[in-house]
């Protein structure tokens, strides 16, 4: 895998003395990573400071299996009977990730959604700052979010330059993503956030992921289907053998002739 491979070098630490010079984590470990990281600042911020896998697990929503490899290839294995050292398990995590050096990061788009993002305060945190704000639209050059002004979509190149930008974000239509996204790898991008609702494509080295919001809801929206489509086999379950003691019943009474629809038997059958 040749994920964060280019130009990210993993601190060092006693303790990683076992790890190699960088660990080739599988794609799925690597989305865990800033799960278990969130999930450890929560716990150092309540005052912890080891936790066991089983803690760590239930805390990221993971299985604590799974946690332990996914951790045993940062070459972090705990201590029997203590735990992780939260504070260390966060400096090896942050610095596998590359976020130890509080990334620059521009955001292209500063519409509804660029604003919002623009404007979320919680970022700094997590390692990463947007460090620059482009916008096609002339309006809206100058304005400032987060003591960011806006600059025009021509100064893309200067921008990218001037903070050393490596991981920029699309906020902006679906109709100007490409172009956006080659602009930005043309002038040395190499890792894409994508919102807008479109595939980008672009050269082999250099990563994009997508948040499509629509995407996971349909997500949701499949699993709310399923479970009214189990809530209702299940509704027929139980209606089924009240149908067929109905029957048995009804075969018995003289007057239960009438008794045709399950919920008509249900009365009848209800003393
Ligand atoms: N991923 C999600 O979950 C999610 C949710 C909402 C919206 N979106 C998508 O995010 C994008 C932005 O949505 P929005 O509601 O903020 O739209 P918006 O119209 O409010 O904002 C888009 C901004 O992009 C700017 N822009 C247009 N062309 C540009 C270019 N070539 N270079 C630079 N800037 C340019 C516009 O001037 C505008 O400020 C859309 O593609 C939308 O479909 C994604």
């Amino acid at each position: 895998m040749t994920h964060h491979r280019n130009g990210n070098q993993p601190g060092t630490s006693v303790r990683r003395s076992t790890m190699p010079d960088f660990p080739d984590l599988p794609e799925a470990t690597v989305a865990r990573l800033p799960e278990y990281l969130r999930a450890l600042h929560h716990l150092a911020e309540a005052g912890h400071e080891t936790i066991s896998s089983e803690g760590l697990a239930a805390a990221a929503g993971v299985n604590s299996a799974k946690l332990r490899k996914d951790l045993s290839h940062l070459g972090s294995y705990g201590t029997r009977g203590v735990g992780y050292d939260i504070e260390l398990l966060i400096e090896q995590i942050q610095s596998v990730l590359g976020l130890t050096a509080n990334r620059a990061v521009a955001l292209v788009g500063v519409g509804n959604l660029g604003h919002a993002l623009a404007g979320y305060a919680g970022f700094g945190t997590r390692g990463f700052r947007i460090a620059a704000l482009l916008d096609a639209d002339t309006r809206r050059v100058g304005e400032e979010i987060n003591n960011i002004a806006v600059r025009h979509i021509d100064e893309l190149e200067a921008v990218v330059a001037e903070h050393a930008i490596a991981i920029a974000v699309i906020a902006t239509p679906v109709h100007a993503a490409q172009e956006v996204a080659d602009r930005l790898v043309a002038a040395g991008v190499t890792s894409i956030l994508n919102f807008a609702p479109c595939v980008l494509t672009v050269p082999d080295n250099v990563d994009v992921r997508k948040v499509d919001l629509a995407i996971e809801l349909q997500i949701l929206s499949f699993h709310e289907h399923r479970k009214a489509a189990s809530a209702n086999g299940r509704a027929a379950l139980e209606v089924a053998p009240t149908v067929t003691t109905a029957k048995v019943a009804a075969a018995k009474l003289p007057s239960a002739k009438k008794a045709t629809s399950p919920a008509t038997i249900r009365a009848v059958i209800t003393p």
